[in-house]
């Protein structure tokens, strides 16, 4: 069990049920990403929206809160709370299926500080292997939902599919669970908007999967450099997060030197090239809050000076000190060429000159 903790909050994380904080309201899921669609389905299980439920569940609720608080004191019906959960597998299925490692768009650590920004209170990691992907759905309610996480409200997405060969459909979890009394939320799949007022005259032609805010959609809006697609349907700016290691200290030889980032191994990235960032730099003080800065990024493998492996760099405008080992969340906000081979750094230079300008522009007006 880890507790990740910033700002004074925290979530706990679980690798299994073992020694997690009981009993638990939980939102079941992948959520890669944490996406404007995942959060929907968050919502009703983060406190506010428990104790609203409540209040408007009148006598059954009543019932059931009673027999939540009935002659416990302070301190056992603290221990009675219930503990917003979120509850995903890991590895992804996908992987443990395909034996494939899958990239993912926000690794461990950032899905941790997404679920925290929201109130979440803890992540349980269940390990998906041959045993858990042949529970039948009534064995995973039963034993998982019910007997380890004691569960006393779900909430899911309208395709979430569970237990063996995925036969168990959102509506089947509303009638497992409705055997032990736990309400089920089933959350409808929501579509990005804006596609369908901008694109097509024709809505039956735009509603249609294609449209709705999943996973998928934002890995091929980040793969073909449709970055303000990819953040509006995260609801927020994708990010890299990576600690400042050094390179080959050429930047500085032609003004412009680059922090280059060490991102988590399974860190989905998007298209090759440059970009026009917000970058926040977190210093080694815990308590000292992030500073702000723009800045334009790279990746890609440096062609011009024979690069062999990839790279994210960023050169943060405005800014001269030293950077290594420290923590930067790039923010990406607009795409804004594919990497060349340039004939000589000269003609590099020009080139990065040519995209601070732009990039400053772009990043004055956003
Ligand atoms: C805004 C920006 C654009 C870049 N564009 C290219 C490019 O088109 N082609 C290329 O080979 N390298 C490009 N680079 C990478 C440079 O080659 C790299 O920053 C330089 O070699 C310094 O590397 P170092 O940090 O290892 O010293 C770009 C870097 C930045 C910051
Ligand atoms: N404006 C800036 N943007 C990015 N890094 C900077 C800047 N000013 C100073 N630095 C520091 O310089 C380093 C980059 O210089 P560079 O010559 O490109 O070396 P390296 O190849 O090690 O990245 C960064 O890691 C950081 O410590």
């Amino acid at each position: 069990m880890l507790n990740l903790s910033q700002n004074g909050c925290s979530v706990w994380v679980a690798s299994s049920t073992e020694g997690i904080l009981t009993p638990t309201a939980v939102a079941l899921g992948k959520f890669d990403g944490v996406h404007i669609g995942h959060k929907r389905v968050i919502q009703p299980i983060l406190p506010l929206a428990q104790d609203q439920e409540r209040r408007e569940d009148g006598d059954n609720l009543a019932e059931k809160s009673s027999r939540q608080t009935a002659n416990l004191t302070p301190l056992e019906s603290q221990k009675e709370r219930i503990h917003s959960t979120v509850v995903t597998f890991d590895p992804h299925p996908q992987e443990f299926f395909t034996g494939q490692p899958r990239a993912l768009l926000t690794p461990l650590d950032e899905k941790v500080e997404q679920l925290r920004s929201l109130g979440v209170e803890q992540l349980v990691l269940l390990p998906f292997d041959k045993d858990l992907s042949a529970l039948s759905p009534q064995d995973f309610v039963a034993k998982i939902l019910v007997q380890q996480l004691q569960c006393q409200q779900i909430s899911v997405g309208e395709d979430f599919c569970f237990g063996k060969k995925r036969m168990g459909t959102a509506q089947d979890l509303q009638t497992l669970a409705a055997k032990f009394n736990i309400p089920v939320t089933i959350v409808p799949i929501q579509t990005d908007i804006h596609d369908l007022s901008t694109n097509n005259s024709d809505i039956n032609t735009t509603l249609t999967e294609d449209n709705r805010i999943s996973t998928s959609l934002i890995r091929q809006s980040l793969e073909t450099g449709d970055i303000e697609k990819a953040n509006r349907l995260l609801g927020r700016p994708y990010t890299l997060t990576g600690v400042v290691i050094p390179g080959q200290k050429l930047g500085r030889t032609i003004g412009f030197p680059t922090a280059n980032l060490q991102l988590p191994k399974d860190k989905f990235l998007p298209r090759q090239g440059v970009y026009a960032v917000q970058v926040l730099i977190h210093s080694q003080n815990p308590d000292a809050s992030p500073t702000q800065n723009l800045g334009v990024m790279n990746i890609g493998n440096r062609p011009t000076v024979n690069g062999t492996n990839s790279s994210v760099e960023v050169h943060l405008f405005d800014w001269s000190d030293d950077l290594y080992s420290q923590k930067l969340v790039v923010q990406l906000v607009k795409f804004l060429r594919p990497e060349q081979k340039f004939p000589s750094l000269e003609a590099l230079k020009t080139q990065i000159q040519l995209d601070c300008t732009i990039a400053r522009e772009i990043l004055a007006s956003h």
